[in-house]
């Protein structure tokens, strides 16, 4: 394989360009990389914006394609240097049944793997997951930990055991000779809640609102942090990663590394309000206005409601044991592991984070009415 040094123009892959983060991993290699010659995207269901990415000097190529399926990995793989895989089932509301959630995250993940040895890609850049440490069964918090913080990481969610048996596979095929005989490098990228433009569960909140006569009812305490970061920084750590691997091989090759920037700590329900106040929503109540035990109730009643309708059709709210669970447990990460790897330090502040978001809120709103 050609030293990037000397490679003037490479070839990128990137697995579920066409998803929230994807996209911006997309729009952030072209804006960013300047090695590129083609940046392949890979993915189940393509968007029609691609269409405006192929008027640069970079050739812009859309692959239509499923991550469960080998060959259709590995052919999209040739002649790569690097894979982002962000491909995922991002499923924590029972949509998807637990076979298929593994089939796309581990089995997928599997295939690029296999499809890297084969063709003989270099490098892979895994989008993990906060949940591969927590917040754990017995609701542990995790209170501004890094990635060396001893934490219990025990899951039975189908989601979370996913994402920590594909973490796990992609750290372990590190050192792995790809044909051509040089080594794979892989890493880990961890990110907690991510948020921004395009983030639809934020949407799916806001509508909620809507349809409450422009309110929020507050049900998690106020004083549960949970970890957020904007979708712009965690692209941004994606490509910086990217492109670091090669010369750091030694020191970030095998490794795992949270996302973060200077997105506060704040429950996940006062977060959400910094970018839902000023569209017109308020959240009522300084506390829980229900009892857990009650909310909890309601969670298991939506789960069994789901069971009996899903011959008929899918019921999948927001709450639901585990996303009360989660909400209701703080995690939060505090660590400087990627600034010190590799000199990672965010693009966007929280002050232009915040407003992008809003913005896009705002502009989807008025597109909507
Ligand atoms: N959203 C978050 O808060 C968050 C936080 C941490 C990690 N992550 C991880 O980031 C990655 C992207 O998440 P997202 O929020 O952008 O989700 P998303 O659902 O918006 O994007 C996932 C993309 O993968 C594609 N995809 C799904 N199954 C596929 C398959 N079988 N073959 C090919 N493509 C397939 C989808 O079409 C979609 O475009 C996931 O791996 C997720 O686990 C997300
Ligand atoms: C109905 C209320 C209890 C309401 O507050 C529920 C919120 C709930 C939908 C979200 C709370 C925490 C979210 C998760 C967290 O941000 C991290 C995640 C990891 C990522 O890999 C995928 C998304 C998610 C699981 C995210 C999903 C929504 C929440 C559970």
């Amino acid at each position: 394989m050609a030293d990037f040094a000397q490679a003037q123009k490479l070839v990128y892959l990137v697995t579920g360009g066409c998803g929230f983060l994807g996209e911006h991993v997309v729009r952030m290699l072209l804006q960013r990389e300047p090695r590129l010659r083609e940046l392949r995207i890979f993915d189940l269901h393509l968007g029609s914006w691609l269409e405006e990415l192929k008027t640069g000097t970079v050739q812009v190529t859309a692959i239509q394609g499923d991550v469960t399926q080998a060959d259709e990995v590995a052919a999209a793989m040739a002649g790569a240097h690097v894979v982002i895989h962000t491909a995922g089932l991002v499923d924590v509301f029972g949509r998807a049944s637990p076979e298929t959630i593994h089939e796309v995250n581990v089995q997928g993940t599997q295939n690029v793997i296999e499809a890297c040895v084969q063709t003989g890609t270099q490098f892979l850049v895994y989008t993990s997951s906060m949940e591969v440490v927590g917040p754990n069964i017995k609701g542990h918090p995790f209170y501004r930990g890094n990635e060396d913080t001893p934490y219990e990481a025990v899951h039975r969610h189908p989601y979370p055991c996913s994402k920590a048996l594909a973490e796990q596979l992609v750290l372990e095929a590190n050192g792995r000779e790809v044909h051509g005989g040089l080594p794979l490098v892989t890493c880990a990228l961890r990110p907690t809640g991510i948020y921004g433009e395009g983030h639809q569960i934020m949407r799916d909140i806001y509508h909620q609102g809507l349809r409450l006569g422009g309110r929020l009812f507050r049900a998690i305490p106020a004083s549960v942090e949970h970890g957020r970061v904007y979708v712009g920084n965690v692209a941004w750590m994606h490509v910086l990663v990217a492109r670091e691997l090669e010369q750091r091989a030694a020191l970030m090759g095998g490794q795992v590394y949270f996302c973060y920037d200077k997105s506060p700590y704040k429950s996940y329900e006062d977060f959400n309000m910094e970018f839902l106040g000023p569209c017109g929503l308020r959240l009522v109540g300084t506390r829980p206005l229900l009892p857990y035990w009650l909310l909890m109730l309601l969670a298991v009643l939506n789960a069994l409601l789901q069971w009996l309708l899903r011959p008929l059709l899918l019921y999948a709210p927001l709450l639901n044991p585990y996303t009360l669970a989660m909400a209701n447990t703080t995690f939060t990460v505090s660590t400087n592991k990627a600034q010190r790897h590799f000199g990672y330090e965010p693009l966007f502040s929280w002050e232009e984070s915040r407003t992008r978001t809003i913005l896009w809120m705002q502009a989807k709103d008025s597109v909507a009415q």
